[in-house]
């Protein structure tokens, strides 16, 4: 008993460092990935970004209490407020507006990835649900960080990439990063071994689909 957050990343972690050390991160901070592979990986977290709205929206639906209520719109608002806004800038630098984005197909791998957070949510409970979506806040949270401990890293306008990596690193992304840990690791610490067992798959799942999801932006899959 008595768990917290870092315990999920243990309990899987060669999957965990798979995904925040993926080829997809290091070339992003070094400046080298294909443009055709960032813009890519951008038009699908796009469509991305909009299920996982919906997802905290679900998060918001299923909490009893206000300040449960408070943490799923600090998520939404990550990714409606702070996100989404690059993500529109960056693809409109490149002849993409919103309308074009929102047509786009999905790629299996966002396919998998968004419903199955949905899925998730709405079988089990806040708790199941915030776990299926902690790989995403808290990772990219920790791989900006990560990128930014790394020599190879290029920061200003010699890497293309910098506002990607800038808004990552910064102070309202990292905040609701924080918000969500300080929220998970009260949550855990009265969970029993065996719920935590339940809730490490989860998690451990959800990683195992960010792995796909850089992948699929490195080899611009369908
Ligand atoms: C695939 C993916 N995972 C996590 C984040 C961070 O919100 C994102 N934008 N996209």
């Amino acid at each position: 008993m008595g768990y917290r957050f870092d315990d999920l990343t243990a309990a899987c972690q060669d999957d965990w460092r798979r995904y925040v050390e993926h080829d997809f991160v290091r070339q992003l901070g070094a400046g080298s990935l294909a443009q055709g592979a960032f813009r890519h990986y951008l038009q699908q977290d796009y469509l991305f970004l909009i299920h996982f709205a919906r997802a905290y929206a679900l998060a918001a639906y299923k909490s009893r209490t206000l300040a449960d209520l408070r943490q799923a719109h600090e998520g939404l608002k990550a990714i409606v407020d702070v996100e989404l806004g690059l993500h529109v800038g960056y693809c409109r630098d490149w002849g993409i507006d919103e309308a074009d984005l929102a047509r786009l197909p999905e790629a299996k791998a966002t396919l998998a990835y968004t419903r199955y957070v949905l899925d998730t949510g709405n079988r089990g409970d806040l708790l199941d649900l915030h776990v299926a979506l902690a790989p995403c806040l808290i990772g990219y949270g920790e791989i900006a960080n990560w990128l930014n401990a790394q020599a190879f890293t290029v920061r200003g306008e010699a890497n293309p990439y910098d506002a990607w990596i800038a808004m990552y690193e910064g102070d309202d992304f990292q905040g609701a990063m924080r918000a969500e840990l300080e929220w998970l690791d009260a949550r855990l610490a009265d969970v029993t071994p065996a719920r935590f067992q339940e809730l490490s798959g989860v998690f451990r799942d959800a990683t195992r689909l960010e792995i796909d999801f850089w992948q699929m932006g490195l080899e611009r899959t369908d």
